[in-house]
């Protein structure tokens, strides 16, 4: 049996934005790594990958997601840098229903191109390229997740019935969340 849904994918393919919305279809918690990670260092992504690095920033994600991987009723979306390893899938795996999101890149060049500055490591300078190498790097990863799910088309309240009817028909079920254990 699980207890949450992990959401994972590359940048701008609406994890925040669809996750917050499946939190609320569900009536369950919504937990954004990043968010997490803002507060708990102080500061933003941004300014914490800059003063910290990159190692620093690993370690604090990998820290969080050990913390919140065993969350229940919990929809939990992590940052699209996200190094899906097999130690973070291990941990992820054990009590998280894991669907990736996925989009076409002219839609990611779209979505990351809005907010410039605000992810460390996109070469805003180059997009184009940057981001289909991102997409690249992506791919092996969805053999590991329980669902796949394109989100290049389509409003996010019709994408959360997609993900939700899905869910049903692999008869997946959740534990209940018996005290409050979070945020
Ligand atoms: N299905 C959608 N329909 C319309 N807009 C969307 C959709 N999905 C995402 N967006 C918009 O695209 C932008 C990026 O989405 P979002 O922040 O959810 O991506 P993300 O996967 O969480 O990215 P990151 O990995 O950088 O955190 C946001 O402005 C969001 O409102
Ligand atoms: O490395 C990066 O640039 C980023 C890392 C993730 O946490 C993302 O969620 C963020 O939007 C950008
Ligand atoms: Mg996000």
């Amino acid at each position: 049996m699980k207890r949450n849904i992990v959401l994972v994918g590359m940048m701008g393919s609406g994890k925040s934005h669809i996750g917050r919305k499946l939190a609320q279809r569900l009536n369950w918690q919504f937990v954004d790594t990043d968010r997490k990670i803002e507060r708990s260092v102080g500061m933003s992504i941004s300014d914490f990958y800059r003063h910290e690095g990159e190692k620093a920033f690993r370690e604090k994600e990998f820290n969080i997601l050990q913390q919140v991987s065993r969350y229940h009723e919990a929809i939990i979306s992590f940052g699209g840098n996200f190094p899906m390893n097999i130690e973070a899938y291990r941990v992820l795996h054990r009590y998280g229903y894991i669907i990736a999101l996925q989009s076409d890149p002219h839609r990611v060049e779209e979505r990351v191109g809005r907010h410039i500055g605000k992810r460390p490591t996109v070469d805003y300078g180059n997009l184009h390229e940057f981001v289909i190498k991102m997409i690249r790097s992506w791919e092996d990863i969805y053999s590991y997740c329980d669902y796949v799910v394109d989100t290049t088309r389509g409003g996010a309240s019709q994408l959360v019935e997609t993900i939700v009817e899905e869910i049903d028909r692999q008869g997946v079920s959740f534990a209940e969340r018996k005290q409050k254990e979070y945020e």
